[in-house]
């Protein structure tokens, strides 16, 4: 199966899931001076006054916070996209110091972490599964987490991360509205991209904020006491490092909102 380790890392991905050396993978190394400001596209709207957490879990390579996705409760919509989308999920990566651990880079330059809320068309699709390979299908908001003081919400996140230490464990988390995690700016970053992990499919309209929201050393270390590994497992695997590095650009133009 796939990981962050040195054999079944971002670099053997490619054997299993051939589309990783494809013409739209994710992420990249965003440089700004070479974003097309573009004037048509507006503001992003992002609707989750009405949305429902479900559970937070360790699915063995990250945490993750689900939604009931069964109607438009909470969706993304304005900017680059065509109708809105709605929220499924929203996940981190991180490292295990604090100059990387984003997966998008900014000029070359890597952040402690990254957060991004995962959300699906479910005007032209019936299924986030469909959607997942739809060159339209999904849209992925990418947040970059920088150190500093502490986050004065990542805690109710935080203080659940020991009921899901080991992969596979999940547990109820509602009321959660990640509405508290977005920084005070929208502005953003978009292009076409990927899945940033397996089955790394090339349907995801990537929008970057440009703003960072700031976590503290303490918080983020939160996350590094969760494991890649099982109860069950013999060895230790702690979860760090669990992004993947910038993917070739190719022929695409990254755009910039106002
Ligand atoms: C619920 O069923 C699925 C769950 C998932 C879970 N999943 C796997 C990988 C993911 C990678 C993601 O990439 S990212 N890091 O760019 O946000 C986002 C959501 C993901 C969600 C994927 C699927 O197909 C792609 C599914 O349909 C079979
Ligand atoms: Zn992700």
């Amino acid at each position: 199966h796939w990981g962050y380790g040195k054999e079944d890392g971002p670099s053997a991905w490619h054997r299993q899931y051939p589309v990783a050396k494809g013409n739209r993978q994710s992420p990249i190394d965003i440089i700004p001076d070479e974003a097309r400001r573009d004037s048509s596209l507006g503001p992003i709207f992002l609707k989750y006054d009405r949305c429902t957490s479900l559970n937070i879990s360790n699915n063995g390579h990250s945490v993750v916070v689900e939604f009931n996705d069964s109607d438009d409760r909470s969706v993304i919509q304005g900017g680059p996209l065509d109708n809105p989308y709605r929220l499924k999920q929203f996940h981190f990566h991180w490292g295990e110091k604090g100059c990387e651990g984003s997966e998008h880079t900014v000029a070359g330059i890597g952040y402690a972490s990254e957060l991004h809320l995962v959300h699906w068309n479910a005007v032209k699709y019936k299924t986030f599964e469909e959607a997942a390979t739809a060159p339209d299908g999904l849209a992925v908001l990418g947040i970059f987490l920088e150190l500093g003081d502490d986050h004065r919400w990542l805690h109710m996140i935080t203080d659940a991360l020991y009921m899901v230490k080991f992969k596979g464990s999940s547990t109820d988390f509602k009321g959660f509205n990640p509405k508290c995690l977005l920084p005070s700016n929208l502005h953003y970053w978009t292009y076409l991209g990927s899945l940033t992990t397996p089955p790394l499919h090339e349907s995801v309209i990537w929008i970057v904020l440009k703003e960072s929201i700031v976590v503290s050393d303490k918080q983020l270390g939160m996350f590094r006491l969760l494991q890649f590994s099982g109860e069950e497992d013999g060895r230790r695997m702690r979860m760090e490092n669990n992004f993947r590095p910038p993917q070739p650009l190719k022929e695409r133009l990254v755009r910039s909102s106002n």
